[in-house]
This record gives structure tokens, C-alpha cells and sequence, in this order.
């Protein structure tokens, strides 16, 4: 697409000289206007730069750079002028010029160089907002939290009103059952999405380290300190601050995270000067935080700081048919990155993953269904590419009631899937009988080879 150029000089012969010179470029279009009012009359055509001289007929540069701001704040306006005085230079620019030219020998060869760096900066800015918005599409309630289960549409309410408010939001829930993805949808769909999220996970940052990861500090603050760094409450100004596990902080920096947040100001470790901030606070911990406050281990005037609108995440075993709905989302993520076409989950796959409690929750689930995508053939996931690794104490039971017989083919069929179904290898595990294991596979109550 060919980048547009308004060119505004009331000498003809300079203007000619310029609009000669920047045509060289194939993808320019440029426009040359003699007055002030030709060009704000033409600014509906939507040029990219404007260049203008400073002394117009009509208008001087620091007026016509307030009006075309005016109607438009993103067009980057280079002025071209002969005046060589610092102060008038210095007033075009805090009126908004991006740049400032004096007319001379080099005016033809320093306003090639500005234009390219404009159509550069501007070529970036698209960039980065396409990615702003991709972002804001991939976190978008609907395609990041898959689920319909009754247990999570109470919890979409509340996510709901989360986004539509500016409240503090805290977030439980077992290990994997999404909390890092619900902060980030609230954080993309509210009017912050345009700032930063910052995530700091509490429990992955040593002790000695959080207080300045979360206020930043100077050079030479402590040893180590080389250079300054803001805080993580500064870079999310304006945005939001996911702190994750944050149960996971000591006594004695719990009272200072209340001071700043009480305050919105911090002041970096080895500085003197208060930094003021505005962020939403958004925090999550997998344990009971009421049951830690009455521990002694979390005070309890954060808790009441930090509760505002709290948000908590089944885990995945009450989220009933939600483990198929995922699963098959988990499939066709995994065929797109993989450019296959995304294999079929058998009837057999489906009444294992839902007889499994997940104790890993959905990041288990996750790695349940990548694996069974590798192992699958003939683009069908069996019960046998069903694999489960982490094992809780009751992870191999299934999480309806059953009668003791139900429980036992249960096991038997995971010692089955376990060891190939190698009979006589379960039998010695599980200390019973080879035929006991028999009569169940010929009933079809275990899976297995049905001959002796
Ligand atoms: N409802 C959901 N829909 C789709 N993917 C989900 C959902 N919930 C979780 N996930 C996926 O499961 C994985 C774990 O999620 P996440 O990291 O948000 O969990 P968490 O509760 O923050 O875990 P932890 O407590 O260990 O930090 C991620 O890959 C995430 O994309």
C-alpha cells in the first residue's frame, strides 16, 4: 500500500525540490499544498506524515501542528524551517512535531532519513497492536476457559463481573484447574487490556529476591543490584498484577505488599523517591487462605485487602462431561500445531477419562491427551493411549460410587494397562489369583486377551 506524504510550503520552487525528491521512493504518494488551510481542508484523505514549513501565509508551524493534532493525534509532522533558534524548536515539538528540520544543504537527506524512521515506528506500532489484539483474541473468555458444566458457570458469573468492575479479584483453586487462565481473561476482556498483565509467581522467586522483583531498585541497592530495575507494580501501571501462590509469602513481606498496596506508591529498594501506580490486583493460591490466616500464617488484614471478588475453581472430577469437551479441544490444539488432522477419541478413551479424578486437574489433562495424540494409530485415540502417570492416593479410583467388585476390576485394569496386560505379572502384584483375573477379563469386566 503506498504511503502517503503531504508536503505544505508556501516557495514553489522549494516545494517542487521536495516533493522531486521524496517521489524517488515508488511507495510514496506525494501531495504538495501551498497554505495552511489547503492541508487541514485535505486531512480527510488521510495522509501518514505531513512535512510543513514553519512560516506559512497563513499560519505558523506551532498553530497548524495544534489543528492537525487536533484531528488527528497520531499523524507524525515534520517541520522544516529557517529559523535556527533552540526555543521555537523546542515549542514545535512539545506541541507535538515529531521532528524538526532546518533548512540547509543536508534539509533533502535528513528528511528522507526522518520519513523512513516515522514509516518505521509506524510500521511497529501496527505490529504491535495486530499483536495486542491476537493477544485479546486468545484470551478472550470464550476460547480460553472451555467448560460447560454447571460447577463453572457459577464461576463464569463471577468472572463476568470481574470484567466489568475494577475490583480486586482472588482467585482459589487446586493446582491446574486454570487459575492463571481466568486472571488473564479478566485482565484481556477489561478496559486494562491495553496495558500490561504481570505475572510474578510468588513460590518461583527465591525469598531474598520478591521484595525487589515487586518494587524494583537502584543501582548499587545491595550486592548484585548492577543497574536499576522497576518493580513489577510499576510495569503494570495502568494494567494488571497477577500474583500467583501467594500464600507462598513470608510474614514480614506480607506487611510490606499491604503498605504498598494500601498506599498505590512503592519506592525501589535503594531509592528515595515515591513511584505512584494504578493496577488491578489480581491474586491466586491453591490453598485455603481463611484456614492460613487462622494458622498464623497470612495476616489477616491482607486477606480482607486482597479478598475483593473471590473467584473459586472447581476442580476438574465435579466439572463432569467438561474432561470430554476438553479433551477434544486439547486434540484439535494438538493437531493444528502438528498439521494433522485431529484424530477421533474412541468410546473406550471417553469412559476412562471420565472414571479418572485428574488430581492434576486440567494441566494433567492436557498431558494426558498430548501423549494418547502421539501414541494414537489410525487417528483414533484408544483406551490403551490413555495414560495416566501421576497416581494420588485415590487417583485410580473412579469418582462415582461402586460396588467392591466395580472397584476391583478397576484396579485390575490399571495394573492391566500398567504391565501390558501381562496376567500373570498383575496376578504376582496384586497378589490373587491368575483365574480370578480371567473370569473377569471373560466377563468384561477387565480388558485383556481372553484365551489362557
Ligand atoms: N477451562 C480451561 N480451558 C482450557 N484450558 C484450560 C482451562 N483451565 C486450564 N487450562 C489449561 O490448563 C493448564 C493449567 O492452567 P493454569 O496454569 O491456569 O492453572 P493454575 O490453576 O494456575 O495452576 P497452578 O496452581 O499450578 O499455578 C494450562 O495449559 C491452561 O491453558
Amino acid at each position: 500500500m503506498s504511503f502517503k506524504i503531504f508536503i505544505v510550503e508556501d516557495d514553489p520552487w522549494y516545494g517542487q525540490m521536495l516533493l522531486h525528491h521524496l517521489s524517488l521512493n515508488p511507495d510514496y504518494t506525494v501531495e504538495l499544498y501551498t497554505t495552511a488551510k489547503e492541508c487541514l481542508s485535505n486531512l480527510s484523505s488521510n495522509p501518514q506524515v505531513i512535512c510543513t514549513d514553519y512560516g506559512l501565509p497563513d499560519m505558523n508551524g506551532e498553530s497548524l501542528v495544534s489543528k492537525i493534532k487536533a484531528n488527528n493525534q497520531d499523524i507524525p509532522i515534520v517541520v522544516i524551517s529557517g529559523q535556527e533558534e533552540i526555543a521555537v524548536a523546542v515549542n514545535l515539538l512539545k506541541s507535538g512535531a515529531s521532528e524538526y528540520i532546518i533548512k540547509n544543504d543536508h534539509t533533502t537527506d535528513l528528511l528522507w532519513k526522518a520519513i523512513l524512521n516515522i514509516r518505521e515506528n509506524l510500521s511497529l506500532k501496527s505490529e504491535i497492536n495486530d499483536l495486542k489484539e491476537q493477544l485479546r483474541e486468545k484470551h478472550s473468555f470464550e476460547k480460553s476457559i472451555i467448560g460447560q458444566s454447571d460447577a463453572l458457570k457459577n464461576t463464569f458469573t463471577h468472572i463476568e463481573k470481574a470484567i466489568s468492575s475494577n475490583i480486586n479479584v482472588s482467585i482459589t483453586g487446586e493446582t491446574g484447574t486454570g487459575k492463571e487462565v481466568v486472571a488473564k481473561a479478566i485482565h484481556f476482556n477489561s478496559i486494562r487490556s491495553k496495558k500490561r498483565f504481570v505475572a510474578v509467581n510468588m513460590a518461583a522467586i527465591p525469598r531474598e529476591l520478591i521484595e525487589s522483583e515487586l518494587l524494583g531498585h537502584e543501582k548499587g541497592a545491595f550486592t548484585g543490584a548492577v543497574g536499576q530495575k522497576p518493580g513489577k507494580f510499576e510495569e503494570a501501571d495502568g494494567g494488571t498484577i497477577f500474583l500467583d501462590e501467594i500464600a507462598e509469602l513470608d510474614l514480614n513481606l506480607q506487611s510490606k505488599l499491604l503498605r504498598v498496596i494500601q498506599e498505590r506508591e512503592c519506592v525501589r529498594i535503594g531509592g528515595n523517591k515515591s513511584i505512584k501506580f494504578n493496577v488491578r490486583l489480581i491474586t491466586a493460591t491453591h490453598k485455603n487462605l481463611m484456614e492460613e490466616v487462622k494458622e498464623g500464617n497470612f495476616r489477616e488484614d491482607l486477606y480482607y485487602r486482597i479478598l475483593g471478588l473471590p473467584i473459586e475453581l472447581p476442580p476438574l472430577r465435579n466439572r463432569g462431561k467438561d474432561v470430554l469437551i476438553l479433551a477434544r479441544h486439547f486434540i484439535k490444539e494438538y493437531a493444528r500445531e502438528n498439521k494433522i488432522s485431529p484424530p477421533i477419541l474412541s468410546e473406550g478413551a471417553s469412559d476412562k477419562l471420565l472414571k479418572y479424578n485428574f488430581p492434576g486437574n486440567v494441566r494433567e489433562l492436557k498431558a494426558v491427551i498430548d501423549l494418547a495424540c502421539v501414541m494414537c494409530d489410525n487417528g483414533q485415540i484408544t483406551e490403551q493411549n490413555i495414560r495416566y502417570h501421576t497416581v494420588s492416593e485415590n487417583g485410580m479410583f473412579t469418582i462415582t460410587e461402586k460396588t467392591l467388585r466395580e472397584y476391583n476390576a478397576d484396579i485390575i485394569s490399571f495394573f492391566m494397562d500398567k504391565y501390558n496386560n501381562n496376567v500373570l505379572e498383575v496376578s504376582k502384584k496384586l497378589d490373587i489369583g491368575k483365574s480370578t483375573i480371567y473370569n473377569m477379563i471373560k466377563n468384561g469386566e477387565v480388558p485383556g486377551n481372553k484365551a489362557k
